[in-house]
């Protein structure tokens, strides 16, 4: 059946509650339970906000009992949803890692309660220093989020919903201030799409304490990833922890249910009016204010302490322009013309043959289900055949479902904890303290006598990116040949990208450490020089971020240190390898294995 057909309309949403889920279908591996969501029986009323909801929850419900997602729709009760009929409810968007209109269904949600009560939708982004100091959260990366909510402002004000910002400073006083937004301005209602991490969840499980103690409602959906957390659990119902059989059951889901990455898309915004259209019948609320104060909407150039020196700002704007206009052009150029030859192209990164929407989706610019959508079209509606490419990038969604389905079930993820156990065992290098600093910052910069390690750390540095291959080689260096603990790393990494993500970046780190979910384990480690050879054969990406090499022709541009003469060496003012690759294997294969068998993973 063509997609298209496939997609249901509003209307039919509201009717029907959606498409029913055929479970029959689900192959034997893949468990889903009964469409009985956390919140209890719903109770049908009949009325179009209660359907539309649970078209919404519905789709997917949670065999999950790990008290993360306690229930995959934890802060949604059916029988807490609004009923207009006749009532006048406000309600606000709590925008956070959703900075998008489209296949926004919290945003929907709020707009859909607005059209029934004939007011306006009203939305709210809370800056918040310190948690981005805790996150450790990129410069470049804020940035980029402030210049992507002008550009969400501006859209959001074609469609007369204001966008407030609010700069709270401490972090545990965002539920009060919210609270208190609502109260001042007469809102019973915020919707919200789910944040997973430990503290986000215990923030938002507070924010709705607290509203529901007064009365109001949380109304909370999930859009992070194309299966929400906690729906895709093995046969004996516990999380998939190897990522290949969870990709099967994955597809199989998808398949199954047809998953229209559009499914949210036919919900339509709220029409434009004017600002003296805004109806407001509670008239002791200041709600109108929202609309016509301005000062309540300015967004910061940028957030005290962090500042970004002006070249890589220059960068990152011309690299990165906002708004979700560019993410689906960046999306559709990708599918146009790479996205076929993504499986044999991905992983050179001097050839700029990935889709670089990395930023994108960690800020919810754009979203996986759209992405997905785009790859399935381009694919003449299939999933797992048809372009070995398509299939391949289609894989690397499913990648960044799996480490956040790992981080809802192992939260200690979110709390510096290695997910195997035995990681904890693992006898780092014995540098002195100094000694350590100095080889963890010769990698930070690019230092290392490596090239292809340094060429991927100068990129970082550079331009707040990393191609996956040099992810994964710079990551394996540090804790393998340096024996440094993984998490100095993973938090340069978050400091410096911009699409800094935690469930990615903590999930690639620990796959490159050995101490996370890869079938693998300890014995796979990179040989800089052979990846060097294999993924950047020319030397031309070398050449890119490491001018000192710029001259250099040949094999020698792998490893100039053995391949060159000493005078010729010493002439390109390049650092010596700072540790012998087979000394640094060695060492890690060692200590790693003590570390493996001194104590088997509880999972
Ligand atoms: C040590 C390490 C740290 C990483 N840190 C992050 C991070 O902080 N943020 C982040 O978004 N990705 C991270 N990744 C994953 C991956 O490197 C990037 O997502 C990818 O390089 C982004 O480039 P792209 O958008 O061109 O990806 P494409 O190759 O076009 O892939 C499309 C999208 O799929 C997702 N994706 C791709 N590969 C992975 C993966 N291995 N794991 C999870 N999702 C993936 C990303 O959202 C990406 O944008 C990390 C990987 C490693 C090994």
């Amino acid at each position: 059946m063509p997609a298209q057909n496939r997609r249901t309309s509003l209307d039919e949403y509201f009717r029907t509650g959606g498409p029913p889920l055929k479970k029959e279908k689900i192959e034997d591996n893949v468990k889903t339970e009964s469409s009985q969501s956390n919140g209890g029986a719903a109770t049908e009323t009949g009325s179009a906000t209660t359907s539309i909801h649970q078209a919404l929850a519905s789709r997917w419900t949670t065999t999950s009992s790990n008290g993360v997602a306690n229930g995959a729709f934890y802060s949604v009760k059916h029988e807490s949803l609004p009923k207009p009929n006749g009532k006048m409810l406000n309600c606000l968007h709590w925008f956070r890692r959703d900075l998008r209109l489209q296949d926004n269904p919290a945003l929907s949600y709020a707009t859909f309660i607005a059209n029934q009560c004939q007011t306006h939708a009203c939305a709210i982004y809370i800056i918040s220093p310190e948690d981005m100091k805790l996150h450790d959260d990129a410069p470049i990366k804020i940035d980029f989020w402030m210049r992507n909510l002008k550009c969400l402002q501006q859209e959001l004000d074609k469609l007369n919903i204001p966008l407030v910002i609010k700069t709270v400073p401490k972090r545990r006083d965002i539920p009060q201030v919210l609270l208190d937004f609502c109260d001042q301005h007469g809102i019973s209602e915020l919707t919200i799409n789910h944040e997973y991490e430990v503290d986000e969840d215990a923030r938002d499980k507070k924010v709705q304490r607290l509203f529901e103690s007064k009365g109001k409602h949380v109304h909370g959906f999930h859009e992070q990833c194309v299966i929400q957390p906690g729906k895709l659990m093995t046969q004996s119902n516990k999380p998939y922890t190897v990522f290949t059989p969870f990709k099967r059951a994955w597809l199989s889901l998808v398949e199954v249910h047809k998953i229209s990455p559009g499914q949210f898309a036919d919900l339509q915004l709220a029409p434009k009016l004017e600002a003296n259209d805004v109806k407001v019948r509670d008239s002791n609320s200041s709600f109108h204010t929202l609309f016509t104060d301005k000062s309540l909407t300015t967004i910061p150039d940028s957030v005290p302490g962090f500042e970004m020196p002006a070249d890589l700002q220059k960068t990152a704007h011309q690299m990165y322009p906002a708004g979700e206009a560019d993410a689906h052009s960046r999306l559709d150029n990708f599918v146009r013309d790479k996205v076929k030859l993504y499986d044999k192209k991905r992983s050179l990164p001097g050839e700029p043959y990935t889709s670089t929407l990395s930023p994108h989706f960690a800020s919810g610019i754009i979203s996986s289900r759209q992405c997905l959508q785009a790859a399935v079209k381009a694919n003449n509606g299939k999933l797992s055949s048809g372009s070995d490419g398509i299939q391949s990038w289609i894989q690397e969604i499913i990648w960044r479902d799996f480490y956040r389905h790992v981080l809802v079930h192992y939260p200690k993820v979110c709390k510096n904890q290695p997910f195997r156990d035995e990681g904890n065992n693992i006898q780092w290098a014995t540098y002195n303290e100094d000694e350590e600093n100095e080889a963890f910052f010769a990698w930070c910069e690019g230092r290392t006598g490596y090239p292809i390690i340094d060429a991927g750390m100068r990129q970082m540095n550079a331009t707040g990116w990393m191609h996956n291959r040099l992810r994964m080689a710079t990551a394996m260096f540090l804790s393998k040949d340096l024996l440094i603990n993984w998490q100095r790393g993973e938090r340069y990494f978050m400091q410096c990208l911009i699409d800094g993500d935690l469930a990615s970046n903590n999930g690639g780190w620990q796959w490159a450490a050995s101490t996370g979910t890869d079938a693998q384990r300890y014995f796979r480690i990179f040989n800089p020089m052979l990846q060097s050879e294999k993924f950047d054969k020319s030397g031309d990406y070398i050449r890119r971020w490491v001018p000192e090499l710029k001259t250099i022709r040949g094999p020698a541009i792998h490893d100039p240190y053995h391949v060159l003469d000493r005078k010729a060496f010493e002439a390109l003012n390049y650092p010596k390898p700072m540790v012998d690759h087979k000394f640094g294997r060695d060492r890690a294969l060692q200590a790693y294995k003590a570390a493996m068998h001194a104590g088997s993973a509880k999972q």
